[in-house]
């Protein structure tokens, strides 16, 4: 048997007398796009910002791919191969879509910052901001300005800009928020084709998205993950409907 891509032990976390995450365990395996759900305040970001390194955990350790990067900070995650997206757009808006990815692309390389004149002269770069643009359906608008882009646009751009990093994984969260019905839906189906290019640990309101794309699926309440199971056997899971998802959620 392979060992877990992502292996995540016992990451404890308290803001003074608030535990808000307890003791949490969870793999992410490759090819698998595993989501963790809960209600507000259970303590989902407090979870993957400790998983991306934005947040030092009180206890546990996180092993990916086969190292301990529990005392990596974020810039040596996302090198060491974990690619993510937040919930605040972290993408120049008066940019072109192209530009932001090169600036994605130069970062890997560990440069710094040059003239951007002579970056986006770059051949290098260029084509791996272009291949990562095509990968994500975004050749068309590579000269738009990020601010004209939709929602679901700028989500699929978040993605182009970490594959430039090579990700082995993505940790996302919450990438429908703030996307109507058809936006999120388009987005589910471009990362369905997504997690053959990397797996995909997701924290996610939307649950429509969550239970068409998840392979497992993680509950957590009061920062503890009461049930972790396919979609079927955590619709079915009496201790999830009570805790969590109401009958009308799991029709
Ligand atoms: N920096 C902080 N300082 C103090 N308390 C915090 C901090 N960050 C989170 N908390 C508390 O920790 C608990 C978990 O919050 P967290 O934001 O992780 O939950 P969540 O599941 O992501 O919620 P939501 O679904 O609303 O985004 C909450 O009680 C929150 O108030």
């Amino acid at each position: 048997m392979t060992s877990p891509l992502l292996d995540i032990r016992g990451l404890s976390k308290a803001f003074g007398a608030v535990q808000a995450c307890e003791d949490v365990t969870l793999t992410l395996e490759r090819g698998e796009i595993h989501a963790l759900i809960g209600p507000n305040g259970a303590g989902k970001s407090t979870f993957i910002k400790q998983v991306a390194g934005n947040l030092d955990p009180d206890s546990g350790r996180i092993w990916f791919d086969g190292r301990d990067v529990t005392a990596l900070d974020t810039v040596a995650r996302a090198r060491a191969g974990l690619g993510r997206t937040f919930q605040v757009s972290s993408l120049a808006m008066e940019m072109s879509v192209l530009q932001n990815v090169v600036l994605g692309a130069l970062g890997k390389r560990g440069r710094v910052l040059r003239f951007f004149r002579d970056v986006m002269r770059d051949a290098a770069l260029l084509e791996v901001a272009r291949e990562a643009l095509n990968e994500v359906g975004l050749t068309g608008v590579a000269g738009t300005r990020v601010a004209d882009l939709s929602h679901g646009q700028r989500r699929q751009l978040e993605v182009a800009v970490a594959l430039t990093q090579s990700p082995k994984a993505f940790l996302m969260d919450e990438p429908m928020a703030g996307l109507g019905g058809e936006g999120s839906a388009r987005l589910t189906r471009f990362l369905d084709g997504l997690r053959h290019r990397a797996p995909i640990l997701l924290v996610e309101h939307d649950m429509d998205a969550v239970f068409a794309l998840a392979d497992r699926i993680s509950v957590l309440v009061y920062g503890r993950i009461i049930a972790t199971g396919t979609p079927d056997a955590i619709r079915r899971d009496p201790q999830v409907r009570a805790a969590y998802l109401g009958d009308e959620a799991l029709t």
